[in-house]
């Protein structure tokens, strides 16, 4: 990063589409130094007013379904119909590994060399709400450099799906021909929010146990979920959206079959939101909830990092171990010490 930073010219550049300035904003957004946020924040207000012009998807499956492979296809199809493609990623564990599973140039061949598509692997900006906010911010940048598509990729750890799809609009989930029981592996929260359903790598000897696949996965959300509509409690965003069923598709992305339909189904979710109003609506939640996210993430790292908690929480937890002081009485205690100061 050079010493000083020209902002007006960072903006004008991002604006140009220009690659060395898109690459310069995204390492100013993902510094952690206090003067280089501050100039961020500057950036991104500027910014801010030219974003919101893409259709953001959400990718997800686990390590092995291929997503690298669908993400090069999937991206280089929108690209030969005249989109511009960013792909981002959310992969917390690459702060703990300090290397990134997702977003790696080389995983995406062909995009990676693609003058329309803009590749950047997951920051590793320690915590997950770390790097989710790099990514949001990220985001804006891209959309403001006029790409309007953005994937999100993220690799199914923790709380990452759930992360992401704060973030999109749509939401896909790849997965691989399973039946029976091993439908049970998937996790029934990623299921919730998955708004299409694609079961890849149906090609070859593997294209009829995709497709039966498929027909299962399709019986199995059908049970599922208007029970997670009808959990959602009077007031609350139901976790599906009311207008839309969530269709299971099979592709390969090795083949670059039926990757058209799915991107069609991305799409007509999106419509399917825009037509209900929902999609103003839910990036506004978007925005707010992302508020309270870093609300959260900041106290809890003051709390962690306040001296006094340092000093008792060990002996409070220990407490706790041997049965000599209730959960909520060492809770109360721990954030009483926070208070104190
Ligand atoms: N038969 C078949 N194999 C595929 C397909 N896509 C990917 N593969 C293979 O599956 C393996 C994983 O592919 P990647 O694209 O790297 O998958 P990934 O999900 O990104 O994997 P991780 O990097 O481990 O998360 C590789 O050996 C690919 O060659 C496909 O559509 N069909």
């Amino acid at each position: 990063m050079p010493r000083t930073i020209d902002l007006d010219s960072y903006a004008k550049g991002v604006l140009e589409g220009s690659r060395a300035h898109i690459a310069r904003a995204i390492t100013l957004v993902e510094s952690r130094r206090a003067d280089h946020r501050e100039l961020a924040q500057q950036l991104l207000t500027t910014l801010l007013p030219h974003s919101g012009g893409a259709r953001r998807v959400g990718i997800s499956g686990v390590p092995g379904v291929g997503k690298s492979t669908f993400i090069d296809a999937l991206g280089t199809l929108l690209t030969e119909r005249g989109h511009r493609v960013a792909v981002l990623a959310v992969d917390p564990s690459s702060s703990r590994t300090g290397g990134s599973i997702l977003g790696d140039k080389t995983r995406m061949e062909r995009l990676a060399v693609n003058p329309a598509a803009f590749v950047r692997p997951s920051p590793t900006a320690g915590t997950l709400g770390g790097v989710a906010k790099a990514t949001r911010e990220t985001m804006i940048v891209m959309e403001a450099a006029g790409y309007d598509v953005v994937l999100v990729e993220t690799v199914g750890v923790g709380q990452s799906e759930a992360t992401v799809a704060q973030m999109v609009d749509s939401f896909l989930l790849l997965t691989l021909a399973r039946t029976g029981d091993q439908l049970q592996g998937i996790k029934k929260g990623v299921l919730e929010i998955a708004d299409v359903l694609a079961v890849n790598k149906a090609d070859g000897p593997h294209e009829r146990d995709a497709r039966s696949a498929a027909r299962e996965l399709a019986g199995a959300l059908r049970l599922m979920r208007p029970q997670a509509l009808g959990s959602a409690r009077a007031g609350e965003t139901p976790l599906t959206d009311t207008a839309w069923t969530p269709p299971v598709l099979t592709c390969s992305g090795r083949e670059g079959s039926g990757l058209d339909e799915v991107w069609e189904r991305l799409e007509r979710h999106r419509a399917v939101l825009e037509s209900t109003g929902e999609l103003t609506a839910k990036r506004r939640d978007q925005q707010v909830e992302w508020v309270w996210s870093m609300v959260r993430d900041d106290l809890l790292s003051r709390l962690e990092q306040h001296q006094d908690v340092r000093r008792l929480a060990p002996l409070l937890e220990e407490r706790v171990r041997e049965g000599s002081l209730t959960a909520t009485l060492a809770a109360q205690r721990i954030v009483e010490a926070f208070g104190l100061r």
